[in-house]
């Protein structure tokens, strides 16, 4: 964990805070937005604003429909119903290259690195407004060359800055898990976006680069991007998040700031659910690890 305290920000909201609450400056509003997989429905979500300028955690148990509202508003699924705008704009139905391209970038749980392709060309992949196959490419090929020129000196950049410049000749697939990590949010990094949205940045990642990795997200948000992460370690959430969404069984259950949030009987009841009545002692261990993490707000404190 980072040994300073994070500057957190706070007055995101407008009113008490509760699901579906308003933001002052929201970068999402979303409306209606239902995603049914067969009998399931696995996102249910009447309102949703997501404050700009800030870092937003959406967290909630297992299946309770996080990576597919992911998956929804960036365009890497489509809903039943649903609409919803990005910076004013709507973009439901946008497909997820030119939701991109629009600025709102995201991240995968299981990192989406293409392991026999350099560091680099991963890097250059990531870039946004590259002129392809285009008349102007064929017509002008100086043109291409100048934006060849500055993609890579923006990749050797950011590569630098996440301290994997030593490794932009060797094959992805090399790295390890937290390498990739970073390797994925240095490549989002490439399109120039407003919003970066990160599935569980955390999952996998040697403690040795976990420090590194908060770090990294702290920045994004200093030098103005929005951050929207899905994470299950609640010691990273209550952190580094200005302010939490919680989601069960495909809705928002609760809104708020990460250390009041976590006091909310709905908070804790979505992470018990059916399992209220039970022992905890019986339960699931990651549901334990987790009910023990909300209610473990004074400790963290303490530690930090
Ligand atoms: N492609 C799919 N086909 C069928 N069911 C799906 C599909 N994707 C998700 N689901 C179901 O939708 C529900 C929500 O899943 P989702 O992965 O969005 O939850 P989550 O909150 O991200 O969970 P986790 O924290 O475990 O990643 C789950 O019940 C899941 O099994």
């Amino acid at each position: 964990m980072p040994s300073s305290t994070p500057q957190k920000t706070t007055g995101l909201h407008v009113g008490e805070p509760a699901p579906g609450v308003k933001k002052v400056d929201p970068i999402i509003v979303a409306d209606h937005i239902k995603r049914s997989f067969g009998g399931l429905t696995a996102v249910d979500v009447a309102h949703l604003e997501i404050p700009r300028g800030a870092i937003t955690a959406l967290i909630g148990p297992n299946g309770a429909g996080k990576t597919t509202l992911f998956n929804l508003l960036t365009g890497f699924d489509k809903p039943d119903t649903g609409d919803w705008a990005f910076d004013g704009k709507k973009i439901a139905g946008v497909p997820a290259f030119k939701v991109a391209r629009g600025g709102q970038v995201r991240t995968f749980q299981l990192t989406k690195a293409l392991g026999l392709l350099t560091v680099l060309d991963n890097m250059k992949l990531g870039a946004k407004g590259q002129s392809g196959e285009s008349l102007a490419k064929a017509l002008f090929p100086w043109i291409w060359r100048k934006e060849e020129q500055e993609i890579e000196a923006r990749a050797l950049d950011l590569l630098q800055r996440f301290k994997l410049d030593a490794k932009k000749d060797d094959y992805a697939a090399s790295l390890s898990g937290g390498q990739r990590k970073l390797l994925e949010m240095a490549r989002a990094l490439m399109s120039q976006p407003q919003l970066v949205m990160l599935d569980e940045p955390m999952a996998g990642v040697n403690p040795a680069l976990t420090q590194s990795l908060l770090d990294h997200i702290l920045d994004l948000k200093k030098e103005g991007m929005t951050v929207l992460f899905v994470e299950h370690d609640m010691h990273m959430v209550r952190h580094i998040a200005d302010w939490v969404v919680v989601m069960a069984e495909g809705k928002v259950v609760a809104e708020g700031d990460p250390h009041e949030v976590m006091k909310d009987p709905a908070v804790i009841d979505a992470y018990l659910g059916s399992h209220h009545d039970e022992d905890l002692g019986e339960l699931d261990p990651s549901i334990t690890e987790a009910v023990k993490e909300l209610a473990d707000d004074d400790a963290d404190d303490v530690k930090h």
